[in-house]
């Protein structure tokens, strides 16, 4: 305890043993805090404005007592945390905390594709104008899909474009555990200060906060703090605003008011982008076959997380292999995805809907044989029957990636499944009785 607060702490006590009005003094007076003082002032705030009168009242006593205590002549004001707060900011700047942003989560470095277009032109938007049209911006993905590279770029556009903003990144997880320790340190002012004055607020996976009811309280206080005054949140999320659970209903349509923006999982064109990105700030000094950076991006690619995760691995398997591969080419890439590889095969095959079963359905379908599926035949109805089964292998079993799907049915190559795979998707979106027929194969097996 500092000696401002022991000193205020035996003035309230000195006060309140000769003050009659027990329920004033316990659920008003004693909320009193002291804020600062200097050689002829001490400030003392309370929460809410319409407390300042009814404390105004006992302002001269209280002054009478403290000046006592510390032998001072020392003038007490009284004002709400509000004004104080206010007051702080416009006598304080600018003040300069910590703003938490990752320096290499830039715009330069995230690649743009299908699946993360409008999340990256919402926070280009964002960080552009900040504060201006679209506050607050909710974005939301599964998890390493990009949310937090997002958030990072636009604080750090900010900061690069317009220094003199105030820019804060936090997880939701961190503002919680600020905003408990703030409480039992006794410097919640400090925490409110902090967060009430910036000038873009990011808030990471803000899912944790749904159910931490006092936190989700202050949150919300904070956020329409912000918002009053036209500053710039960013939130993103593991979900839509109205799929998170225990969130307070206020909170949820406040996140609904601004733009919300998702990403998907990065197609194979994107995925592909991603890993040329990453080879180019890895800054990796030998040549990378094309085939494996297709191997990576259809096998890997349930998020960026993974893709990079892969990437990793290669660059290792070649580190420790040494001399032996002067390049990265497909049989040292299926050598260092040896295990991830075979485990695919099997889960293929252990599924109760297996390859061999959907190859079953269509060649019964189309009144064909198992073996015309797989043969090397291009007559026009086995093409047809094989691009469906290899779409539905796809589709329809987990993880199994292109280049088994190629094995599984004579030893393709991936892209062939890749193109096949394609092609009846476009069928169907332009032909109802292709698609009618694929749905009724599909009604066959799930
Ligand atoms: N489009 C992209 N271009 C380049 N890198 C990307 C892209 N999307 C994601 N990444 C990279 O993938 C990794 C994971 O991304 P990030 O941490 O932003 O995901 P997230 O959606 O926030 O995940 P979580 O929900 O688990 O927090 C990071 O290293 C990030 O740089």
């Amino acid at each position: 305890m500092t000696t401002l607060e022991s000193n205020w702490e035996k003035t309230l006590n000195i006060f309140g043993h000769n003050f009659e009005d027990k329920v004033i003094f316990e659920s008003i007076i004693t909320l009193l805090k002291a804020q600062e003082v200097n050689s002829h002032e001490l400030i003392a705030t309370i929460e809410a404005e319409f407390n300042v009168p009814i404390v105004s009242e006992y302002a001269d006593e209280l002054e009478k007592i403290y000046n006592e205590i510390t032998d001072s002549h020392i003038k007490l004001t009284i004002m709400s945390e509000e004004a104080y707060l206010k007051q702080h900011a416009s006598t304080n700047t600018p003040v300069h905390f910590e703003d938490h942003l990752r320096p290499d989560f830039t715009f330069t470095n995230f690649v743009v594709g299908n699946s993360n277009r409008i999340a990256q032109n919402a926070s280009l938007a964002v960080a552009m104008k900040p504060g201006a049209a679209y506050s607050p911006l909710f974005i939301y993905s599964n998890s390493g899909l990009g949310k937090t590279h997002l958030l990072n770029a636009i604080g750090n556009y900010i900061k690069e474009k317009k220094p003199h903003l105030q820019v804060l990144y936090s997880t939701s997880e961190q503002f919680v555990n600020d905003y408990i320790s703030s409480l039992s340190n006794h410097t919640i002012n400090d925490f409110n200060f902090r967060y009430r004055n910036v000038d873009v607020l990011l808030i990471d996976d803000i899912q944790f906060i749904a159910t931490k009811e006092s936190s989700s309280e202050m949150f919300f206080n904070i956020f329409n703090a912000l918002q009053n005054d036209n500053k710039q949140i960013v939130i993103s999320s593991d979900k839509p605003p109205k799929d998170l659970k225990g969130m307070e209903n206020r909170l949820v349509s406040r996140f609904t008011n601004g733009l919300t923006v998702s990403i998907d999982t990065p197609e194979f064109e994107t995925a592909k982008a991603i890993l040329r990105k990453k080879i180019e700030i890895e800054k990796v000094d030998y040549p990378i076959d094309e085939e494996v950076l297709d191997f990576i991006a259809s096998h890997f690619n349930r998020d960026v997380r993974e893709l990079e995760g892969s990437l990793k691995r290669l660059f290792f398997y070649k580190v420790v292999t040494g001399q032996e591969y002067d390049h990265i080419n497909m049989e040292c890439a299926l050598e260092a995805f040896k295990e991830d590889y075979h485990t695919t095969i099997n889960t293929a095959k252990n599924e109760e809907l297996s390859v061999d079963k959907i190859k079953k359905v269509v060649a019964e379908y189309y009144n064909l044989s198992v073996q015309q599926i797989n043969s090397k035949s291009r007559t026009s109805n086995l093409i047809v029957a094989r691009h469906i089964a290899m779409y539905l292998v796809r589709n329809l079993i987990e993880s199994i990636s292109y280049i088994q799907i190629g094995k599984e049915f004579g030893g393709r190559d991936h892209s062939t499944v890749m193109k096949a795979c394609d092609k009846v998707e476009k069928n169907m979106k332009k032909d109802p009785n292709y698609r009618k027929a694929v749905e009724e194969i599909k009604s066959k097996l799930v």
